[in-house]
């Protein structure tokens, strides 16, 4: 008889283990509240990704006065006025999205995988209830369970959203109207991400950070090099600045910070980390064991302290991506029906902060060879000398190799500049298959191209080994 599945939760951590499980024959039912595509697809990473390819438009066009682009008329008026329609993008970014967790519905249907809208909670380690919005209740047997319900957008009680002026990052694409001075709350990848935008967008942004820079978690060059260009676009950043409260009186919102200032705008993001959907699933109750702050434990293999319980995705708090979610649900399906599996390995997930300019990294980072958990050798080099980075007037921006001293295998890598999410590849590609520095610097690339410094980095390692 074919395995009984049951998958709580249709997001990348969820709807990719299910393609697996049934390819390999199993019974797969999806049991979700929200819609396919979960929160990646609905609300989260594939939202936020179109209103910044709006962003980044206009971003381009900021620097097209460089380029000999000339928006001015003969009396050196603005002839051409580039206005953001906030009602326009938002009705764009809610339809791709729809339509994306439509089709994710299609192919889960033709792979044979049966959906159960409603709330899925664990009674004991075999056993699926499902709440349903009209109150009746379903039970699925199952001979294996995956949690893959995500996280949801920390608020606190001094900051409340209204879902008008004081919105958590869910909430922003229901503004029809553009903000007139922006507060972003919490300087981490999606803080910065949406600071970033909106500025873009022309919007006046203040940006409260907690630490000392932007985006703490990030190579520290990186967030050195975004800090100055939203720094010198405009951007309000107030670093070492924790927020007690936000209220609203009228159109004005007030961010009041632990030192006593404060800071007044029209709207107001939260962005202070998520909180994982753990709570009331009697996860406990069937031997599942919880870390702090809530999220599921798990090995490399995905599997819970219960047997038969695996969980993947923002639910575990292991590197909360998109891409690690689907990978951990289809790690659980491949250990589960027996197929070869390998564990995850974090060193070889490749990330990308969609900010301008975007920051992407692989692998061991300088902070850890800084710290001496890896000897590695370091070599950065900026972007600004590229040819095609002239030609298109960039002038921010760099990557950055590292590599194992002996054998000269590339370990990590970050590059900061346009389009750093698609430049990083061949990095990956080097960190995934322990490709020396030497190796990736001889595939030919482009000329003229800003790949080129990604071999010229890796140029820039080679030892020359002299015959004595
Ligand atoms: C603003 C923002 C931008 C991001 N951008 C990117 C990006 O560009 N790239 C990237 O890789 N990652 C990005 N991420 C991270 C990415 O969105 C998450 O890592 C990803 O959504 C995790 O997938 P998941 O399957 O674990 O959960 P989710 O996508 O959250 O899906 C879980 C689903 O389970 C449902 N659910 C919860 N509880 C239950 C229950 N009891 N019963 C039934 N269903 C339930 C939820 O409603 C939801 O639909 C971003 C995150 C944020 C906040
Ligand atoms: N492009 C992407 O892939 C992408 C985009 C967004 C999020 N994500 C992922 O989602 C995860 C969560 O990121 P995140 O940025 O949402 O959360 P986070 O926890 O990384 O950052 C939240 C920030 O808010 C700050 N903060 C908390 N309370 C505060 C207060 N009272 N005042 C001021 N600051 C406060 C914290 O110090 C922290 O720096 C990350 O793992 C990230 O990789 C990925």
């Amino acid at each position: 008889m074919a395995e009984r599945v049951v998958i709580i939760g249709g997001g990348p951590g969820g709807y990719e283990a299910a393609h697996v499980a049934a390819q390999a024959g199993a019974e797969v039912t999806i049991v979700d509240t929200d819609g396919l595509g979960g929160s990646a697809v609905l609300t989260d990473c594939v939202p936020s990704k179109t209103l910044i390819a709006t962003a980044e438009v206009m971003s381009e066009l900021g620097g097209a006065a460089e380029l000999g682009l000339d928006f001015t008329d003969h009396e050196g008026d603005a002839a051409t006025s580039i206005r953001v329609d906030l009602g326009k993008v938002n009705a764009r970014v809610k339809a791709l999205a729809a339509e994306q967790s439509a089709d994710i519905a299609r192919r889960l249907d033709r792979d044979g995988v049966t959906l159960v809208h409603g709330r899925g909670r664990l009674d004991g380690p075999d056993r699926v209830r499902v709440a349903k919005a009209d109150g009746s209740e379903e039970t699925l047997e199952a001979d294996a369970v995956l949690l893959a319900t995500g996280a949801a957008p920390r608020t606190l009680p001094t900051a409340q959203p209204d879902g008008e002026r004081i919105l958590t990052w869910e909430q922003v694409y229901d503004l029809t109207e553009v903000p007139s001075e922006l507060i972003v709350v919490g300087s981490g990848v999606t803080g910065a991400e949406f600071a970033s935008a909106y500025l873009n967008l022309g919007i006046p942004v203040t940006l409260v950070s907690s630490r000392d820079r932007v985006l703490p978690g990030e190579d520290a060059d990186a967030s050195g090099v975004l800090e100055d260009v939203l720094t010198r676009r405009g951007m309000n950043v107030l670093s070492k600045s924790r927020m007690e409260s936000v209220t609203r009186e009228g159109d004005v919102v007030t961010v009041t910070l632990t030192d006593g200032r404060s800071v007044q705008g029209s709207h107001c993001i939260l962005a202070l980390g998520s909180v994982p959907n753990t709570a009331d699933m009697g996860l406990e109750e069937a031997g599942v064991v919880l870390k702090d702050g809530g999220f599921v434990a798990v090995d490399r293999v995905s599997r819970t302290s219960a047997r038969g319980v695996y969980a993947a995705g923002d639910c575990t708090g292991v590197l909360m991506l998109a891409s690690v979610a689907a990978k951990q649900g289809r790690i659980a399906m491949w250990h589960l029906l027996g197929d070869a599996v390998q564990p995850l390995d974090l060193k070889q997930v490749s990330s990308n902060v969609f900010t301008a300019p975007e920051i992407a990294t692989v692998g061991w980072s300088q902070q850890a060879v800084d710290a001496g958990d890896i000897q590695a050798e370091v070599v950065s080099l900026p972007l600004s000398g590229n040819p095609r980075a002239k030609m298109q007037g960039v002038h921010d921006g760099f990557v950055k190799l590292v590599c194992r001293p002996g054998t000269g295998i590339v370990v990590g890598g970050v590059v900061v500049g346009p389009r750093a999410s698609e430049l990083i590849h061949p990095v990956a590609l080097a960190v995934a298959e322990s490709l020396t520095a030497d190796q990736l610097a001889q595939a030919f690339t482009v000329y003229p191209s800003m790949s080129g410094s990604v071999a010229e980095a890796a140029r820039r390692l080679h030892h020359f080994r002299v015959e004595q």
